[in-house]
This record gives C-alpha cells, sequence and structure tokens, in this order.
C-alpha cells in the first residue's frame, strides 16, 4: 500500500473544480489506454460538489461518455427517484447533463424496485453485477475501477461504512446493506473495505472545518475499525484532496504547503 498523498486548496470550490479537472484527465487517460473507463461515485457534498464541478468544466467532453461504466460506493436505500438518493443527487448534478450509456450506469436498487425493501437482496444483487463485470485481469470479484470517489463524514465515515459498526469490519462480501446508519437515511447499501481496495485510485474529498479532525485521524495511523477512512485506499494510488480548512490540523510536513 502507497503512503496516502495529500493535496491541498484553497477553498472547497477550487477543490471541487479541480477534482473534477483530475478526474477528466484519469478517464480521458483510461479510456485511450483500455477504450473504456469506470469511476465509482460517491455521495454527499463534495461528491455532488465534483460532479457539478464536472459538468461544467471546459474540458468535460474530452470524455467519452458513452464508454465509462459509473458505480456507486454507497446508496441511501429509499424509493427511485427520492431526492436523497445519490443516485438523484448524481443525475441532477451531472449525468443528466451528458450521454452517458445508461447500459453502464450501474445503479444500487432503491427500496421500491425489484428487491422490494430487503435490503439485503438489494445488495446481493449488486455484488453479483460487480461480479460479472470483473474479468481476469481483475484482483477478484470486483472491476478494477480506475478511479473511487469516496466523501468523508465527520466521524471518519466513508461510503456507509461507519466507525465500529458491522459494515467496516466486513472482510468477504463486496456490498453489504447498513441497518442502523448514524448518518440517515439508517438504511443503506456500502462496498465494503475490500471492494473499495480494488480500485486502482481512491479519491477521498474532505472540505470544511468539521472534516479537520476526521483528516488528521485517518492520516495519522488511525485503525480501520475507529476510522474507516484509514482504510480506503487504492492499489496504485490513495489520494486525500482537502480544502486548507480540512487540512487544518494535519501534522505537519505530511503535505507541502498548501497548494493553490
Ligand atoms: O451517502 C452518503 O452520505 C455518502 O456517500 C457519505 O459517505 C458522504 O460522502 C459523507 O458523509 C460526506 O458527506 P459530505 O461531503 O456531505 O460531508
Amino acid at each position: 500500500m502507497s503512503a496516502p498523498q495529500v493535496v491541498v486548496h484553497r477553498d472547497k470550490e477550487l477543490m471541487a473544480k479541480a477534482a473534477a479537472a483530475r478526474l477528466i484527465t484519469k478517464i480521458v487517460d483510461a479510456q485511450a489506454a483500455r477504450g473504456s473507463a469506470s469511476v465509482v461515485l460517491t455521495g454527499g457534498r463534495n461528491g455532488n460538489g465534483l460532479l457539478a464541478a464536472l459538468a461544467e468544466a471546459p474540458a468535460r467532453d474530452a470524455v467519452d461518455w458513452g464508454r465509462l461504466d459509473l458505480w456507486w460506493g454507497d446508496e441511501r436505500f429509499l424509493p427511485d427517484g427520492d431526492p436523497e438518493r445519490n443516485h438523484t443527487q448524481a443525475r441532477e448534478a451531472l449525468l443528466d447533463s451528458v450521454p452517458v450509456d445508461p447500459a453502464r450506469v450501474h445503479v444500487m436498487a432503491p427500496s421500491n424496485g425489484p428487491y422490494g425493501n430487503d435490503a439485503d437482496a438489494a445488495a446481493e444483487a449488486y455484488a453479483i453485477e460487480l461480479s460479472a463485470a470483473a474479468g481476469p485481469e481483475d484482483h477478484g470479484p470486483v472491476p478494477s475501477f480506475d478511479v473511487l470517489l469516496l466523501g468523508v463524514g465527520p466521524d471518519t465515515h466513508v461510503a456507509s461504512l461507519f466507525p465500529e459498526l458491522p459494515a467496516v469490519r466486513e472482510t468477504e462480501r463486496t456490498v453489504v446493506a447498513v441497518h442502523g446508519a448514524p448518518k440517515p437515511p439508517p438504511t443503506r447499501l456500502s462496498l465494503t473495505l475490500p471492494a473499495i481496495r480494488a480500485a486502482r485510485e481512491v479519491w477521498l474529498l474532505a472540505a470544511g472545518e468539521d472534516k479537520a479532525k476526521a483528516a488528521a485521524m485517518a492520516l495519522s495511523g488511525a485503525g480501520e475499525i475507529q476510522a474507516p477512512a484509514a482504510g480506503a485506499y487504492g492499489r496504485s494510488r490513495t489520494l486525500w484532496l482537502l480544502d486548507e480548512a480540512a487540512a487544518s490540523q494535519l501534522p505537519r510536513g505530511l503535505y507541502p504547503p498548501a497548494s493553490a
């Protein structure tokens, strides 16, 4: 596991724009190299902020949107179209503005979908979909995502993996249902740490003073059960994208002076 890289931007708006530009370049390079790319989206303000910035990016259409597989790191288990669903928010921020191939937008089942309100069945179905998309060159039952995006909660949760709860302790399954999540809604679907670690690159997004303690804890050697963000790392790269407020409690020397 390579040491996490930390890049600090002036504020959350610049962080979103810079992360969007970085993601465009990563997708374009992957598509040039392998003919397609795969990205795992995240919910929350920073995740959606990145998508909104991507929608406005000058180089947006350098991406071949029809050759991009989109997955989710987690989803709120609510009815399809519910404004609180990560899928709904991603559509509003970006997906309804670009010509993605619907067959390559892998949505986690809603609570009024084919599995009804059985979140465990919905989680199992997504694990099967991931496994079907994995190829011989992948490291197990999950495709080698080019970039897996994660917002970071003030309690250091990522996706719907909350400190000390069963989901963060999962070592076999790739997708689990989360019941009783401390962040509403209580029922969610989430990739597990083993699935997150199948990604080539994991990018963690955190902006704001309320994330400073979480970033410092996760980047200072905390264990993944107490600080799930500490267990979120990629096969070839782990990148923390912060604004200055979220970086304000990082140990000195962990990153060069704040980048613009
Ligand atoms: O479904 C969710 O809520 C997200 O996936 C969650 O993991 C989010 O990314 C963090 O809670 C950070 O959210 P903010 O960026 O809004 O602080």
